[in-house]
């Protein structure tokens, strides 16, 4: 695993409550993946049943109890809760266990602190963690001095703590209107493109699913691949070049969707989903090996709901068949459209085959372009001058513009 937690990460203990719904060992699973990706150690997992959390606790003041010496035994730091803590309820837990606590909602937040890469990506993260930091100032935060840094007061947490709201809402109405900013130049750049009727691909998914493997396997690009989530939190995208009948097309690989997405984030990355919003084709990727990969693929189809992007036409990439032992194969629906291709993004198993997939889709869709006219502006090197498709225009991350040729000249 690309930098998994050293000696000198934190410490932390995983707790999780069984409400009786859902798949809770697989939400275990991911919360310690998520705490590992923060750059944590999960060093034990405490677990209750209860039928409804506590008002003051979440948990009963008997488990509080138990968590606390098991805190002492294992040198516990952080404790990590597998749900959405209440301000009241993080500072009250704090107060009895004496360590820190975070919620899964911080937890992400953090995360997504610690990978922003792009200008727009930062302010996002940004203006999220302040709205989740507004909610608990009321309640002041000296109570976290004890607290030993780190997770959940990353950002602008740790600079933010003696300031206001007055403060916070100033910073706020000037991250949105930087934003806003931003969002008029990426949908300049998307109209441009929307003249030039490229077809445009979104690779979306669950966290984790292999969705930059498979963007970096189709364009070379070198997006970082990781065993984490979250791995990639900008969306990015390239020209790809699929043959004479259908030319260039753009892929963009886009941030991995995760249940109980936070609502902050939802809204915050709204833009960085933007291109997935406008995509004519989104190919759904899904790691074939997970379990729990039938309720990922609705995770991530009712984040698509949210975002309004579930009317696009969409394949299921059924990726990671190497590990899962199937073979490479395409199933089409009643209407004889292509509806899942299986592959593998590793091995490059039924690249092909998805590469067929998303010309006959191009050549299907409104967007498609003729080969001949791509053709000709590849040559008189068009493509070359256009401004960078990943929306960074102006932008001091802007470095990643590059035209993937992978077809013959
Ligand atoms: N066995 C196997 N592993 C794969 C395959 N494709 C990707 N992986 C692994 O799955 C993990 C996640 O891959 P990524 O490409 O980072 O996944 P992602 O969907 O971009 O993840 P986020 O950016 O976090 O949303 C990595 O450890 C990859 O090496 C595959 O075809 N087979
Ligand atoms: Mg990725």
């Amino acid at each position: 695993m690309a930098d998994a937690p050293g000696t000198n990460s934190m410490r932390a203990a995983l707790v999780g409550i069984d409400f009786g719904a859902g798949d809770f060992s697989a939400s275990l699973e991911e919360l310690s993946l998520l705490a590992r990706s923060a750059g944590a150690d999960p060093i034990t997992t405490i677990t209750a049943k209860r039928s409804s959390p506590d008002a003051a606790y979440f948990i009963g003041s008997g488990k509080a109890d138990e968590i606390k010496m098991a805190c002492k035994v294992d040198g516990i730091d952080l404790v990590i809760f597998n749900h959405a803590l209440s301000p009241a309820q993080q500072r009250n837990l704090e107060r009895r266990l004496e360590v820190g606590v975070v919620d899964r909602t911080s937890l992400i937040l953090d995360i997504f602190a610690q990978r922003a890469q792009s200008h727009e990506g930062k302010l996002q993260v940004e203006l999220a963690q302040l709205q989740h930091l507004a909610t608990r100032l009321i309640r002041g935060w000296t109570h976290l001095e004890r607290q030993k840094g780190g997770i959940g007061l990353r950002g602008p947490g740790e600079t933010q703590l003696e300031t206001d709201r007055r403060l916070i809402g100033e910073r706020v109405k000037q991250l949105r209107a930087r934003l806003t900013k931003l969002r008029k130049q990426h949908e300049t750049q998307r109209r441009a493109r929307g003249r030039n009727q490229t077809f445009s691909v979104s690779l979306v998914g669950y966290t984790n699913a292999g969705k930059s493997t498979l963007f970096n396997t189709l364009t070379k690009a070198g997006v970082y691949v990781a065993n984490q989530l979250f791995a990639t939190l900008d969306t990015t995208s390239r020209r790809l070049y699929l043959g004479d009948e259908v030319g260039s097309i753009v892929i963009s690989d886009t941030v991995g969707f995760v249940r109980e997405l936070p609502h902050q984030l939802v809204a915050a990355f709204r833009a960085t989903l933007e291109e997935t919003i406008h995509a004519d084709l989104l190919l759904h990727v899904v790691d074939g090996n997970s379990p729990v990969r039938m309720e990922q693929i609705e995770q991530v189809n009712e984040v698509l709901r949210e975002i309004g992007a579930d009317h696009i036409p969409q394949i299921l990439v059924w990726n990671k068949i190497d590990a899962a032992g199937l073979e490479p194969g395409v199933e089409r629906d009643e209407y004889d459209k292509i509806s899942r291709v299986f592959i593998s993004a590793h091995s490059g198993a039924g690249l092909d085959l998805l590469r067929d997939a998303v010309v006959e889709a191009a050549k299907a869709g409104p967007g498609a372009r003729r080969s001949n006219e791509v053709q000709d502006e590849l040559e008189a090197g068009f493509y070359d001058e256009e401004p960078p498709v990943d929306g960074s225009v102006g932008s001091p991350d802007n470095n990643m513009t590059t035209t993937t040729h992978d077809g013959p000249h």
